[in-house]
């Protein structure tokens, strides 16, 4: 029988070409389209990338001011995506809204053209997403119909102004804009590789997307920062965090927010997240606690596993110090890694072939079939 110990999980396995992103390469980096995560971080506004990740190429300055203006002209919901929102119980996990959203505005404005109106889907789900998710959100929790088309000029801000019911403070704009960067794009991940295997079939963007959302949703992918929420605020302090650590690892539970596939020495993106997270914890006591509480998990895992924190980790406490509640963590990695789904998508239309890959079959050699009247 044929051994397949070293393709299990596809670990390092080539499974096509992209030349949108690379990840890990000289064990640390990631570059969108030929350009570094740290400058893209620092100098970018989230709306460039994502134009560089749906159009090719970063926006010039007049692009930029028309394609925030195309996106604030998308953010409205058609009647039958806030009826289906309204139906949806109100202990629904955010990301099964997100997927339900999708997929009720795939139906009443599908995509029947791939080629005249992928752009146009794209950015109507980026710009839409923040909008269902708050409606559903301030109807489930207060039976309040918001108004969900507001003139921010960013992404991160529509939400956070729908979130909160006022208009967003500088600091979480630009963290929000931070954020939605670090999270838009990483290559072949679980999620990413849905969307390509879905749309490689001749599928449309919204079911690629739907299973994207899917693939997202699990905790060793990006559900991984609303299980790490959990994990430190579940510590009454750092000295309780480090034994707390050290008894989970001794029963052998994996710590979310930790180790990757890719990456073997560290990710790229948790410092730039972990300095917003220190940063909005100010001096604030509560906050300090939690992001002392962050530290010393990170310490304890990296002397007890040698293990470094993913781009999950701090992103719960910079998230959490926002102001904004756990369950929705994962719905914002949606917004922004729409924008990586939708390139892939792009990328692997233009150049498509299905994808099937093989099995080593484990399972009985040929057996006689047995009628069911003679089987007991
Ligand atoms: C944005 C993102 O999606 S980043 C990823 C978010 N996911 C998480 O944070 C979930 C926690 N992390 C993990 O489960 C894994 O590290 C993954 C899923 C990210 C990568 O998984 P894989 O590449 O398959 O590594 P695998 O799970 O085989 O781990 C290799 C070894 O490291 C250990 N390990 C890996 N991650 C962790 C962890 N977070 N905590 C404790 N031990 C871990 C495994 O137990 C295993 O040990 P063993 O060889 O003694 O059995
Ligand atoms: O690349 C991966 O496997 C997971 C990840 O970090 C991401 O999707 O951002």
């Amino acid at each position: 029988m044929a051994d397949n110990t070293n393709t299990a999980g596809l670990a390092g396995v080539t499974a096509g070409k992209t030349a949108i992103c690379t990840v890990g390469k000289k064990g640390v980096g990631l570059t969108y389209r030929g350009y570094l995560i740290e400058d893209l971080a620092e100098k970018a506004e989230f709306e460039e990338v994502a134009h560089l990740m749906l159009y090719g190429a970063l926006p010039t300055a007049d692009e930029l001011a028309s394609y925030r203006k195309r996106l604030i002209g998308m953010r409205g919901l058609p009647d039958g995506v806030k009826t289906a929102l309204e139906v949806l119980p109100r202990d629904t996990h955010p990301m099964d809204v997100l997927r339900t959203g999708a997929s009720v505005l795939g139906t009443l404005e599908p995509e029947t053209d791939a080629e005249a109106q992928q752009h146009e889907v794209a950015d109507r789900l980026l710009a839409s997403f923040p909008s269902m998710l708050m409606y559903w959100y301030h109807f489930a929790h207060n039976g309040e119909r918001i108004d969900v088309e507001t003139d921010d000029a960013t992404v991160g801000g529509h939400f956070l102004h729908l979130l909160h019911r006022e208009a967003p403070s500088e600091d979480g704009v630009a963290c929000m804009a931070t954020s939605l960067i670090l999270y838009a794009e990483h290559e072949f991940n679980a999620s990413t590789f849905t969307a390509r295997v879905i749309t490689a079939t001749l599928s449309d963007f919204y079911s690629a997307t739907v299973g994207a959302i899917g693939a997202l949703r699990g905790p060793l992918h990006g559900g991984a920062n609303e299980k790490a929420m959990a994990l430190i605020e579940s510590f009454d302090d750092p000295d309780a965090a480090e034994a707390g650590l050290k008894q989970m690892l001794a029963d052998k539970e994996k710590i979310m927010g930790f180790g990757h596939r890719v990456y073997k020495k560290a990710d790229p993106r948790n410092g730039i997240i972990k300095a917003w997270s220190k940063k909005l914890a100010g001096e604030n006591d509560y906050r300090r606690n939690l992001y002392a509480i962050s530290e010393r998990l990170e310490q304890t895992m990296l002397d007890e596993k040698g293990m470094f924190p993913n781009a999950d980790f701090y992103h719960a406490t910079a998230y959490h110090f926002l102001g904004i509640p756990t369950e929705l963590f994962t719905p914002i990695f949606v917004i922004s890694r729409l924008t990586g789904w939708g390139a892939h998508i792009f990328e692997q239309r233009a150049d498509n072939r299905l994808i099937r890959p093989s099995a080593d079959y484990v399972g009985p050699e040929i057996q006689e079939f047995v009628p069911i009247e003679n089987r007991g």
